[in-house]
């Protein structure tokens, strides 16, 4: 009789206790050197890459951060955000210096023994403001994603000082803090673009009042073209500032039926991507786009995302003044925290959380 391989894991709660109660992660099962994948991560064909489904042709749009008061680069940035959605920005004010410290961050912490990361999981963090998890929602996916994440919301200092974990609060803080001159230069350069000039602080907290960041760690796994690292989703967030390394298999693409484009990584680039919030808040001439993150079979990858959304306590709605006259608003108002929780409780399924609010 052939001998039989045996299963690393008796059945599916073994494999969940594992994962997720434990803490293991995505990276402690890729880290035994699994053959195959668990079928618990094997995604139906629908939510698989097919490669076929990819333009080579077109790329999303660079730019150079460097001399902002040249109209044609603000004229750019609009431009690239209302037809691409997605781009990548070179010679912005976050030094190099500060990326690698946080992806160095990223590394340590996800190297952590899996008892100290579990302390951050939703069952056993001091705070509901950092948070160790494993795919995106996995209580309604049916198949799981191959991903770990942390995700760190920022309220204060005090307390991310206090509570973060200390292998990358600072790194994970520094980034924030460079980052933020940027977001209120890309989201002042968007208002300006709409003819809206003046943006006082009421404003100002419903575009970037509250900030998360993710860090992502996708493990190399053993059959890459049956899962995915991030199913199809539009972000919830206002921007989306992302760092990503030098892997790739980020993917983007405008509209349905469209082929998926490529996000390469160019060393010291951010990716900005426009989120719901913002579609909501400019009445839809900024549109979240949908993107995508594929497994990898040879490597490991990380991204560090800073969500900045306005805050959850905030009623989101068309701003009055991007109400052209006669246009009517597209959106209702909606609480921002609510606008959240409904994201949360749906899996990655490709559509749109904002038809949650449509009128
Ligand atoms: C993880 O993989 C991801 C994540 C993403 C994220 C994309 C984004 O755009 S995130 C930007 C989100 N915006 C904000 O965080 C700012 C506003 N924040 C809030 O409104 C609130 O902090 C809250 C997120 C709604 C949490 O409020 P709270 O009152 O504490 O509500 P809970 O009951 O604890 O949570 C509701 C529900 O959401 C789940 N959840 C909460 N936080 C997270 C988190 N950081 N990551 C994942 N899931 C979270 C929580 O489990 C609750 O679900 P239950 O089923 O337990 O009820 C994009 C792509 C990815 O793959
Ligand atoms: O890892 C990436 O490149 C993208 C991750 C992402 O889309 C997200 O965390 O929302
Ligand atoms: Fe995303």
């Amino acid at each position: 009789m052939a001998p039989t391989v045996a299963e690393p894991f008796s059945d599916s709660s073994a494999l969940i206790d594992f994962v997720i109660n434990q803490g293991n992660g995505v990276k402690g099962l890729s880290e035994m050197g699994l053959k195959a994948l668990p079928k618990q991560y094997i995604q139906p064909l629908e939510e698989r890459m097919c490669m076929t489904n990819v333009q080579t042709h077109d790329s999303i749009p660079i730019i150079d951060m460097s001399n902002l008061d040249n109209l044609e680069v603000t004229k750019s940035i609009c431009e690239s955000a209302s037809k691409w959605d997605f781009f990548q920005i070179v010679n912005h004010d976050v030094p190099v210096e500060v990326l690698e410290n946080v992806k160095d961050a990223t590394y340590k912490f996800f190297r952590l023994p899996a008892e100290v990361k579990n302390k951050y999981s939703k069952e056993h963090s001091s705070s509901n403001n950092m948070r160790f998890g494993m795919s995106f929602t996995p209580q309604a996916e049916k198949a799981l994603e191959w991903k770990d994440y942390l995700s760190l919301f920022f309220v204060f200092e005090e307390e991310a000082f206090a509570l973060w974990p200390s292998v990358c609060r600072e790194q994970v803080l520094d980034y924030m803090k460079k980052s933020e001159v940027v977001i209120k230069q890309l989201l002042k350069v968007l208002m300006n673009g709409l003819n809206l000039h003046e943006i006082d602080e009421t404003k100002e907290l419903l575009l970037m009042g509250s900030m998360r960041t993710n860090l992502n760690y996708y493990p190399k796994c053993p059959n890459p073209e049956l899962t995915v690292g991030v199913g199809q989703h539009f972000d919830v967030s206002t921007l989306t500032i992302l760092l990503q390394d030098e892997i790739g298999g980020l993917f983007v693409r405008r509209n349905e039926g469209d082929n998926w484009i490529h996000v390469p990584p160019i060393k010291g680039s951010l990716v900005i991507n426009v989120g719901d919030a913002l579609q909501i808040i400019s009445n839809g001439k900024y549109r979240s786009v949908e993107h995508r993150v594929v497994a990898n079979g040879s490597k490991n990858r990380i991204s560090v995302p800073i969500f900045v959304n306005p805050r959850p306590i905030d009623m989101i709605g068309s701003f009055p003044e991007l109400i052209e006259n006669g246009e009517k608003p597209i959106y209702k108002q909606v609480l921002y925290s609510d606008y959240v929780k409904h994201f949360f409780r749906k899996a990655h399924d490709g559509k749109k959380t904002v038809a949650f609010v449509e009128l």
